[in-house]
């Protein structure tokens, strides 16, 4: 069986008054469906944008300049505007950390949920109020059949991120796409939206791109983690190896020094030094600047993203290809530990 995502040699550029610049550069993955990749890395490394482009939703200014996303095989990259409409909502669909840039202040909640189904599945006034109750129900909201005729100012932050959740839901969409969904939430709310997403993957057999910067989100729910810097993926791997055994330094210092994929409150940590801007021109890797276990050839040649002995592993890092024992080195002289901030 295919893939339910493709994505290949993505780049992303963007038209600003100065100059093009590009934000994101060559980023391949793949997906399956009932699969959680996470995105991680810090503010401005292109998470979003590459979110964003899955659904077709970048920035006036923003364009895809090359590469591929398939889903379920097909092409996407180049579809007219009306084509995309067709898709989001039905088999791609968003959630973000701020409900109301998906919720309309003026329609009732039930109205909005009701509307993808009439629009894609072609329901009934009634068969849609029947699912849109269902639905507020499996997302977790107390009297939904009370809840439909209520705005979505008369709800609480968590009741609307639910509400949210249950648009995104209504046609079963074969992808989600969460960015940052709960950051805002408190924790015990986080909590039970995070376990509410994941019992409905499991049911609908969803594939979710979660973006995310709380490494305590990423232990919990993904299978599989794809970390970027300034706009280049440096490390993709499955979650317990990431965590367990990461190879980048970025990704070392993202962790901490004693990196535990069971603790849930791990913090993503402050590495030193500042990512660049997308107009930055730095020679090599990207992170060299910032990075203590930076090499002559480091500042010179941008390293490859070499797979790291499995499928669906790989790392960007010239110690991984000229140093096979390159985790015994940096342990061994301490990688980030000394200079790590909380
Ligand atoms: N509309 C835009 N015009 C110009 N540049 C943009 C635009 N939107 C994003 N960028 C740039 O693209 C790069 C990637 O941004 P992106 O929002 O994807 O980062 P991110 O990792 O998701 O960060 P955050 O966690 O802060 O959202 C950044 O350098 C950002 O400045």
């Amino acid at each position: 069986m295919g893939n339910l995502l493709e994505v290949n040699d993505l780049t992303i550029k963007f038209r600003t008054a100065k100059a093009t610049s590009t934000a994101v550069r060559n980023v391949s993955f793949s997906l399956e469906a009932g699969e959680t990749l996470c995105i991680v890395g810090e503010s401005g490394s292109g998470k979003s944008i590459t979110s964003l482009s899955l659904m077709g939703l970048l920035p006036e200014n923003g364009e895809v300049s090359n590469g591929s996303i398939r889903l379920n095989g097909e092409e996407l990259v180049g579809k007219t505007e009306e084509e995309l409409r067709k898709i989001r909502g039905n088999e791609i669909s968003m959630i973000f950390q701020e409900p109301m840039t998906a919720l309309n202040p003026v329609f009732t909640v039930g109205y909005q949920i009701q509307e993808p189904l009439r629009i894609h599945k072609r329901m009934s006034k009634q068969e849609a109020t029947v699912k849109s109750v269902e639905l507020l129900k499996q997302v977790g909201i107390p009297n939904p059949k009370e809840k439909i005729h209520q705005y979505p100012h008369e709800l609480s932050g968590g009741m609307r991120q639910r509400v949210m959740i249950a648009m995104a839901l209504a046609c079963e969409p074969s992808l989600l796409i969460a960015d940052e969904p709960t950051t805002a939430l408190d924790v015990t709310i986080q909590a039970q939206i995070l376990d509410i997403m994941d019992d409905l993957k499991e049911e609908f057999g969803m594939g979710v791109v979660f973006v995310t910067h709380d490494m305590g989100v990423v232990a919990e729910i993904a299978d599989r983690v794809m970390v970027m810097y300034a706009g280049d993926v440096i490390e993709v791997n499955d979650v317990q190896t990431l965590f367990e055994d990461p190879k980048h330094p970025y990704t070392k210092g993202l962790l901490g020094a004693v990196p535990n994929v069971d603790d849930e409150t791990q913090e993503m940590k402050v590495i030193p030094g500042s990512m660049p801007s997308m107009e930055d021109d730095i020679p090599g890797c990207r992170f060299h600047p910032r990075c203590p276990m930076a090499m002559d050839i480091c500042k010179e040649k941008k390293p490859a993203l070499i797979d790291v002995g499995k499928e669906n592993a790989a790392v960007r890092c010239w110690l991984q290809e000229v140093d096979t024992n390159a985790d015994t080195t940096i342990a061994a002289s301490g990688g980030f530990e000394n200079v790590l901030s909380d």
